[in-house]
This record gives structure tokens, sequence and C-alpha cells, in this order.
């Protein structure tokens, strides 16, 4: 029997893409990688090129120069495969009067091919899913920016793709429509979809994602764990990511500072009432357990340690300072 080929290891492969408008280089250079899986976002201010670039994955648009590939299949040149296997949710969608949630995502599945009892049972699971049921009857243009938005993203799983591109979807919720987002989100990362979602505000993504794209000016700046930005406290001198421990103590602190300069990997950042700020040169746990023990063994009563989560904000800021760029409004 033959074996299936084997899947291309990354999901999304974009590779050195430019897009040139008329008089704007909008894209420049950009190149990353997707994996299957992840929860990818795509971070940059305004006009920082994210719908471009999440145009051009979805096939609306085309690149200058350079090649995309979704799931191995060139985004130019096989645009119906990778349709298939994509859901894009736009900033703005358009809205129909007097129609209702239900026939509008009923409209949809007819137009995706669904029939009859399939169809049926398909536009049920998702108004499930999105929490669209109670709406069902509501018209279309009576609904709350949240409702809306949850009613695109129903539409959007209806083929159930396994790559979800969302522009801007958290912008203009509110807080509880935040929130349900979110928690769909969590939903689809935990059913294995990969979803790639942009945003020009860093908090509403930080938490959502395993991995985080910026981009400035066209160009990507920065691409990687968004745990590892928010753990990193800032660099030392060499430019080495630091960790910084908070670590509260009986007594006095003058003893662990003491520790601190004597122990390698480890440096004292500034006391506090009570304890002292220390960096850990590695995010390895072992090393600060290893640490922590050492430092009981040396006499030191810790009666509490945390390890300090950096603002993504900062660490954005931060970034693009390495990087010689002004952040934007
Ligand atoms: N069709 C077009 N013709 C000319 N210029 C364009 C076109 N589409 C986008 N641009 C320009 O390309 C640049 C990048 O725009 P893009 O919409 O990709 O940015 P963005 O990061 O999505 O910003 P926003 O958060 O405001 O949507 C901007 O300078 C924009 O004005």
């Amino acid at each position: 029997m033959n074996e299936p080929p084997p899947l291309p290891k990354a999901l999304v492969e974009v590779r050195d893409v430019d897009r040139v408008f008329e008089n704007v280089h909008a894209v420049r250079g950009l190149s990353f990688e997707i994996q299957r899986g992840q929860v990818v976002g795509f971070i940059g201010a305004n006009g920082a090129g994210k719908t471009t670039t999440m145009r051009m994955m979805a096939t609306l648009d085309l690149p200058t120069r350079g090649r995309i590939f979704i799931n191995g299949e060139d985004v130019v040149q096989e645009p119906e495969k990778v349709r298939r296997l994509i859901g894009w949710m736009p900033d703005n969608y358009g809205t129909y009067s007097y129609m209702t949630v239900f026939e509008y995502l009923d409209f949809f599945a007819r137009s995706y091919g669904f029939k009859k009892a399939e169809r049926t049972a398909r536009v049920k699971e998702v108004m499930d899913f999105a929490d669209l049921t109670v709406l069902a009857d509501r018209p279309m243009d009576k609904l709350s920016k949240g409702m809306g938005q949850r009613l695109c993203f129903g539409r959007m799983l209806l083929p159930d793709p396994e790559l979800l591109i969302l522009d801007e979807p958290a912008a203009g919720l509110d807080p509880k429509a935040r929130l349900e987002f979110k928690n769909l989100v969590r939903l689809l990362a935990q059913r294995g979809k990969t979803l790639f979602i942009s945003s020009h505000i860093l908090s509403e993504l930080g938490e959502m994602c395993d991995t985080l794209l910026f981009i400035d000016g066209g160009k990507l700046v920065y691409h990687g764990a968004s745990e590892t930005l928010k753990r990193g406290n800032g660099t030392d001198v060499h430019g080495a990511l630091q960790f910084v421990v908070d670590v509260t103590v009986l007594g006095s602190s003058e003893g662990l500072k003491e520790w601190a300069a004597l122990n390698e990997g480890w440096s004292f950042v500034e006391e506090r009432r009570g304890g002292v700020r220390l960096a850990l040169a590695s995010d390895d746990e072992m090393r600060l357990a290893a640490g922590l023990r050492k430092m009981g063994l040396g006499g030191i009563s810790v009666v509490e340690f945390r390890r300090e989560e950096r603002r993504l904000e900062d660490a954005f800021v931060e970034m693009l300072r390495k990087e010689g760029v002004k952040p934007k409004e």
C-alpha cells in the first residue's frame, strides 16, 4: 500500500515577500513560518503591513516578489487548494438587513456545498460552538459588535478550515465580548486549529498566543515565543536575556545580596522592603530551583519567591529600540 506523502513541516511558509503598491512599499522582505496547531499573534502599529500580509496569505492579493506556501501549496499557483484550507475573517464585513443569523449561516453553508441534513447539522454545530443558538432568529443588522463578530467567526468555521486568519478580531469589542472571543480561540486551539491573529494592541493577544510576530514598516522585527518575551526582563550589558526573580527573605537581605555576587548566573538588581530582586541569566527552571536550594543551604531563609512577568508592551518597546526602530502610536 502506498504511504500518503508526508505533510510539509510548516503549515505556513512566507518566503522573502514584498508588496509594493503604487507608491507604498507595504511589505518588505518578509519571511516567517507557522507550525501546525500554533496560535500566532501578528502585531504592529496601524499601517505596519498586517492586513496586506494576511490578504496575500488568504489569496486575496498577490506578492510583488517572494512566495507564500500554505500546507506546501503556493498561494499564487494553487489558490483554490489554499482556499479550502483557510478561514479568513476580515476586519470589516457586510451585514444584510432582513437576514437572520440562521439564514446567514445557512446561506453560506449552501455555498460551501453542504446538502440538506448535513447542512442543518453543520449550522447547528457552528451555532452551538460560537454561542449563536439563542440569536438564531435575530436579524443580522440588530446584532451588537461582539455578536456580529461571533457570527463572522461561525461563518468562517462552517467548512472546518485548518488555518484561521483573523484580522483585528478584538478591535472594538467590550470586555465581555473580548473574553468570549478569547474562549473561542482557546477552544479552537484545543481542537488543533492553527490561528493567525492580528492586532495593533499587544496586550489583546499576549495571553492567548504561543508565538508572536512583530511587524514594523513592513518588516519583521521579532518572531518568538510570547513566554520568552514576557519572562525575559530585559538584557544585561552584554545583551543577554535576564529573568528577574523577586525573593522575600526572613530577616536582613544583606546575605542574599552577597550570595548573588558569589553565585554564577545570578546578579543583584535592587533591594525592596523585605527582599531583593535578583536576575538569573537563564530561564531554566532547574537552575532556578538549584539556586533556591543553595540559598537555603547558605543559611538564607527564603519565605517567598516569584518569577516576574514583564509587560509585553515593555518587551515590544525594548525590542524596537534594539532594532533601532522608533515605536509609533
Ligand atoms: N490597495 C492599496 N493601495 C495603496 N496602498 C495601500 C493599499 N493597501 C494598503 N496600502 C498601504 O500599505 C501600508 C500597509 O497597510 P496595511 O493595511 O497592510 O497595514 P496594517 O498593519 O493592516 O494597518 P491597520 O492596523 O491600520 O489595518 C499602509 O501604508 C497602507 O496605506
